[in-house]
């Protein structure tokens, strides 16, 4: 190979769920996008995270991909059914864009993961019986959820396993970020 020749990494070398790659052909990716081959080899690692690449560079897919994953191997042994990702995002839209990625994403294990939008776009009492079904996949904005969990609606304690925070720099006050 050349010095300045890259090499273009494939979906299919990631070790991915079969269910995964499928919905990944039906979107018509043929490659990961270059945050996509950086960050999901190494959110497959489990390890921490923190990703900064232009808008469009496909960044929601980069954690979208291993979060069903992660789900797809903890469910081979998980006996209960609980909440195991929570993904945080600062609006209502982001949150629907998310949710809409995840349900390309899962098209073929949508029984296997399931996702809810806790987003501020319909009252908390019609997100509740949601939560009480215990999705495979939390998304919603800081305040929402933390209401949730106020209200008893979400306890996020004992089975959490993944965090997302899309737009941290939003996400996080000033103040703290300086910190
Ligand atoms: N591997 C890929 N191959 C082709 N298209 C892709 C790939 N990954 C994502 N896309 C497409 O690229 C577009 C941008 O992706 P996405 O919205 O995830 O980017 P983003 O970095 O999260 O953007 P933003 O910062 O605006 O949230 C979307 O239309 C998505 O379907």
């Amino acid at each position: 190979m050349e010095e300045n020749e890259q090499k273009q990494y494939h979906f299919h070398e990631m070790e991915l769920d079969d269910r995964i790659l499928k919905a990944i052909a039906k979107l018509g990716w043929q490659t990961p996008t270059l945050i996509q081959e950086k960050a999901i080899p190494l959110l497959l690692e489990g390890k921490d995270v923190l990703v900064r690449a232009r808008t469009g560079s496909g960044k929601t897919a980069a954690f979208a991909i291993p979060v069903i994953q992660k789900i797809l191997n903890i469910k081979q042994t998980a006996a209960r059914q609980e909440i195991k990702a929570l993904i945080l995002a600062p609006s209502k839209e982001l949150c629907h864009q998310i949710c809409s990625v995840l349900k390309d994403l899962t098209i073929k294990c949508s029984r296997e993961v399931r996702c809810v939008d806790v987003s501020p776009q319909v009252d908390l009492s019609v997100q509740k019986p949601l939560l009480v079904e215990k999705p495979d996949i939390v998304v919603g904005t800081p305040a929402r959820t933390l209401q949730h969990i106020k209200a008893g609606n979400l306890d996020l304690k004992r089975c959490l396993e993944i965090l997302v925070i899309d737009e941290a720099d939003l996400v996080f006050p000033s103040d703290m970020r300086k910190s």
